[in-house]
């Protein structure tokens, strides 16, 4: 029996759950709430084994990725993240950072693909900085960001150049394949959706960029149903809030996705919202809110937890295979904004500020 059948049967499945920090564990601990809830009504039993990554790891074992955080998710079917850093661990440099836990944990899992769903929710139209002739079409875009290369990986380093002034370097460098597998997700996801994937890059300037547009290229022609059209990085920061709905896959390299998501988060309303999957060859995924710690609100009972709520909703579907439980979590929640309940980063005049844990217990509710 194919291993995949086999657990679909048993509805057996090991989560990794990794709060990290600031509002990390706070986002997290309503997403294990409506993730216990699912299990309960679908029948499905969620091991959770929870660990430490980040500045609480730091703080106690004296690294950011400790190896058996690592071991912790190797050994499950999929990890769910909160977020790491903040001001506490800021001094810290190079390798030593809670941020490069993430890019270890990325890597060590060969997780090359971050999707980044940005949809607009018709109750949160009021909730988008944009006039709302921008939005009157709504839009449904798909960033699909390289995560395993490019200058986040690169080499680095500072020396004292010839002038006698410190200097510091990181390399941007993709490979081909790096840039086929990627593009590959990208025209995936496209034949599913409408078809139309813009790769955003800077090739007037890059030559890694110009080695991206190539293969992309190529790679087009193996999808003559998906329309292709290459963009400027600056321009497509531009045409986000222009005209969003000319959007539907982005596909673009790993710091131009960085940036070009959290810009994309915004027109759903807040960073809050949004969710996302890393995925490499296998079905082990990790899904984490794209936002950070947010340490400015940590502790309050403030934060948004629907982007993890949601990241749960991308595992059930990307990791288990269970669309089903996962458009119930994703139906759950336009349900609870469409009942006018906010928390206060989405929030407008006129509707029901929630905090965190409450947002969590509307949508638990929302399910039933
Ligand atoms: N995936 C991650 O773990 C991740 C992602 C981004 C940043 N970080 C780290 O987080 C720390 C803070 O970074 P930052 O301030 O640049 O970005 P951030 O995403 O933490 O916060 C940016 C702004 O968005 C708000 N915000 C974020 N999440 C929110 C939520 N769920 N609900 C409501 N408001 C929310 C914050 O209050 C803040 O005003 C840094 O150490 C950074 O490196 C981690
Ligand atoms: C914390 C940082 C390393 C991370 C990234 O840049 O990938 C974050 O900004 C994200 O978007 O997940
Ligand atoms: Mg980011």
């Amino acid at each position: 029996m194919k291993d995949d059948v086999y657990r679909k049967e048993l509805r057996n499945y090991k989560i990794a759950v990794l709060p990290g920090d600031g509002v990390g564990p706070e986002v997290v601990s309503e997403a294990v709430k409506v993730l216990k809830h699912i299990g309960n009504r679908f029948h499905i039993n969620f091991e959770f084994i929870q660990d430490l990554i980040g500045g609480a790891a730091i703080d106690q074992f004296g690294e950011a990725l400790p190896a058996h955080t690592l071991e912790t998710c190797k050994l499950s079917d999929a990890v769910l993240l909160g977020s790491v850093g903040g001001p506490k661990w800021d001094d810290l440099t190079g390798e030593k950072r809670p941020e490069k836990a993430l890019l270890g944990l990325r890597k060590g899992l060969n997780l090359y693909a971050n999707i980044r769903p940005a949809m607009m929710y018709e109750s949160l139209k009021g909730a988008c900085p944009l006039k709302s002739e921008r939005i009157s079409d709504g839009f449904d875009i798909c960033v699909v960001r390289e995560l395993t290369g490019g200058i986040y990986f690169g080499k680095r380093g500072t020396k004292v150049n010839t002038s006698g002034y410190d200097e510091a370097y990181d390399i941007e460098s993709y490979s081909s394949e790096e840039v086929r597998r990627i593009g590959i997700e990208a025209f995936e996801i496209a034949m599913k959706r409408k078809k139309k994937v813009i790769s955003v890059d800077k090739a007037n300037v890059l030559e890694s960029s110009r080695l991206w547009r190539k293969e992309m290229d190529i790679l087009s022609k193996k999808y003559p149903e998906v329309s292709l059209e290459h963009m400027y990085v600056d321009n497509a920061a531009m045409q986000l809030i222009k005209s969003p709905s000319q959007f539907d896959v982005i596909v673009t390299s790993n710091m131009f996705g960085d940036i070009l998501s959290d810009e994309a988060s915004m027109l759903t309303g807040s960073i809050g919202m949004l969710p996302s999957a890393s995925l490499g060859s296998t079905k082990k995924g990790l899904f984490e809110p794209i936002h950070g710690s947010a340490p400015d609100i940590a502790g309050l009972d403030i934060a948004n937890p629907i982007a993890t709520i949601l990241s749960a909703a991308m595992m059930l579907r990307h990791s288990f295979g269970c669309d089903l439980e996962a458009g119930t979590i994703e139906k759950a929640v336009e349900t609870v904004l469409n009942s006018g309940f906010r928390t206060v980063d989405i929030f407008e005049n006129g509707k029901k500020l929630v905090g965190t844990t409450e947002m969590g217990d509307l949508i638990v509710k929302a399910i039933e």
